[in-house]
């Protein structure tokens, strides 16, 4: 049975998306004779992929807790930076949390390099859709302005409606989820983007199973991983 998809706004899609769905959205399967192909639709995570999340952390932290442990960059590993220095120290769990949960900390955080120009090349590459696909902390009171502070100071005024903020990554429709969070659950247990791990501190290590896909940094070839979906 083919599914009209065209006419569906993005919380209207069929409750089986999965991967392929978008693609066949944007191939125009089931839309008859001469239909356009939908763009190439593109998330593009914020911490660790767009600012640098992690930087910030260690700074912060060193010039906060001068004489505390801490864990440098070169020996990150996993998602949570909370849950690293709780394994160091329990009590280096709040700690490390009061340094990104002050106010100031998201709209301080450092663009990762060649991101900007990366993300300004794609806004106006044809036949292309990006949106910036970030989740809030739980404890949110800074965090939420801050995230849109932060895109409207580095990538323009426009580029604050392109902010889809979730929790869930999952229930979002798209081709491609750029994102350095290793392992992505949510609601929908078949999401409809290729996720492509971003390289970064946390998860360098991670040897991915075939056919998953990484970017090494904004200097790698993006451009190819897009081209590659678009003819999927
Ligand atoms: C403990 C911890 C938290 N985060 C936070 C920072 C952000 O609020 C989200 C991730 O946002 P993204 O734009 O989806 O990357 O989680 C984190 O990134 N790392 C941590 O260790
Ligand atoms: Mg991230």
């Amino acid at each position: 049975m083919h599914i009209h998809l065209a006419n569906l706004h993005m919380h209207e899609r069929p409750r089986r998306a999965g991967p392929g769905a978008l693609r066949e959205r944007r191939a125009g399967s089931g839309l008859g004779m001469g239909s356009a192909a939908a763009p190439l639709r593109v998330l593009l995570d914020m911490d660790g992929v767009l600012a640098d999340f992690e930087g910030a952390v260690l700074r912060e932290f060193r010039a906060r807790f001068p004489e505390e442990p801490r864990v440098e960059l070169e020996q990150r590993r996993g998602f949570s930076v909370r849950e690293q220095y709780c394994s160091l120290r329990e009590d280096l769990a709040a700690k490390v949390a009061s340094v990104y949960e002050s106010p100031g900390f998201f709209l301080g955080l450092d663009p990762i390099p060649g991101a900007l120009e990366a993300v300004q090349e794609m806004l106006h590459m044809q036949d292309t859709e990006v949106f910036i696909c970030t989740s809030p902390l739980r404890k949110y009171e800074h965090c939420i302005v801050e995230k849109y502070k932060w895109v409207e100071k580095h990538l323009g005024p426009e580029f604050v409606e392109r902010i889809i903020l979730t929790r869930d990554k999952t229930v979002v429709a798209a081709d491609l989820l750029f994102d350095d969070k290793d392992t992505i659950q949510g609601a929908e247990p078949n999401p409809s983007w290729e996720h492509i791990l971003f390289t970064c501190c946390h998860n360098r290590h991670l040897q991915l199973p075939a056919p998953r896909r990484r970017l090494r940094s904004w200097a790698d070839d993006w451009k190819a991983i897009l081209e590659s979906k678009r003819r999927q």
